[in-house]
């Protein structure tokens, strides 16, 4: 089937309870491009696992709609799984069962030809070959997620779902997982909505991330886009090193610019906080005094401060 966004949700709603009154996911509406990796951050209790659960079919919406590679996640659920793959697998998996019997199991659901090529392809992939015949009751965490990952590739999928992909991994499995995931996207235009707490894999990895909080929207965008959003509330943060003036000096200076919020010195390090981006005046400012400017900065926001700042942490 062709379509124009791999996922697409408006008003996408689930409420829990007798009488509906635990509103999980409200009313959240986005979409999310051909081939990127999307990240769906939050809080716990935010609501990720409940719209994930809704796109893959495991939960009826409670209001409005959505749509996974043009197919509606209610009535054509069927023809969602053929092309998803998810992570982890939600029936999970057998422990009395080798890793091949396994992913020959999860093989028969589809028509894949060539099924112990490709088997033993996924299992060398997440270096689980020397694995590749021992009973899953016995791998551990980390080598579990990575045959979770193989095991959501085995139909070739056009979009994967991957919730908390890496956590309870070692940082060198987990690098292995975030390469592999980069890769998809990148060679195979493989669309991939992910979730996680990790604030730095997500800004590794992620093109678009969506951030959520009490079951609403709360800002979607590249990590630079998302950064512009808080600067556009919060104001700017510069840092400076300057000689040849006092900083006392400097900093009184800038208090009288308009749109300078407050300044403030530590370490030898002038801080000033603005409304907006004021590079140029305050390089004026500090050459007119006499001053030298050996280091001039933005503070830059990464993901955790500004998940932080968006969430009103
Ligand atoms: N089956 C259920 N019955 C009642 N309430 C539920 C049910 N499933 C989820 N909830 C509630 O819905 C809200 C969202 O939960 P959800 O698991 O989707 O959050 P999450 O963002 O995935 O959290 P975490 O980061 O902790 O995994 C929570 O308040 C949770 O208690």
């Amino acid at each position: 089937m062709e379509y124009e966004y791999p996922i697409i949700v408006n008003e996408l709603t689930k409420k829990f309870g007798k009488q509906n009154e635990i509103v999980a996911v409200n009313s959240l509406s986005f979409k999310v491009n051909k081939g990127e990796i999307f990240g769906f951050i939050g809080p716990n209790g935010a609501g990720k696992t409940t719209t994930m659960k809704m796109l893959i079919g495991l939960l009826e919406p409670t209001g409005g709609e959505g749509h996974v590679a043009g197919f509606d996640i209610v009535k054509e659920i069927i023809n969602i799984r053929q092309i998803t793959g998810v992570l982890p697998e939600p029936a999970g998996y057998y422990d009395d069962l080798t890793a091949r019997q396994n992913l020959r199991f999860y093989a028969s659901f589809y028509d894949i030809p060539d099924k112990e090529d490709k088997i033993e392809k996924l299992l060398e992939l997440l270096g689980l070959s020397d694995a590749i015949d021992q009973k899953l009751g016995g791998f551990s965490t980390g080598m579990r997620k990575r045959f979770g990952l193989a095991q959501a590739l085995i139909n070739d999928p056009e979009i994967i779902f991957l919730d908390e992909p890496t956590s309870g991994i070692d940082p060198k499995g987990a690098q292995m997982m975030r390469d592999l995931i980069k890769k998809l996207s990148r060679e195979n235009d493989v669309t991939i909505f992910l979730s996680s707490h990790s604030m730095s894999e997500v800004e590794e990895i992620c093109n678009r991330i969506a951030v959520i909080e009490k079951g609403k929207l709360l800002a979607v965008g590249t990590v630079e886009e998302l950064q512009d959003m808080v600067r556009e509330k919060e104001g700017v943060q510069y840092i400076l090193e300057i000689s040849d003036i006092l900083l006392q000096d400097a900093a009184d200076k800038l208090n009288e610019i308009d749109g300078v919020h407050e300044t403030c010195i530590s370490d030898d390090v002038l801080y000033v906080h603005t409304n907006t981006h004021m590079r140029t005046e305050i390089a004026k400012s500090i050459k007119l005094m006499g001053g030298t400017v050996s280091r001039f900065e933005e503070d830059r926001m990464d993901l955790q401060k500004v998940f932080l700042k968006l969430i009103g942490s």
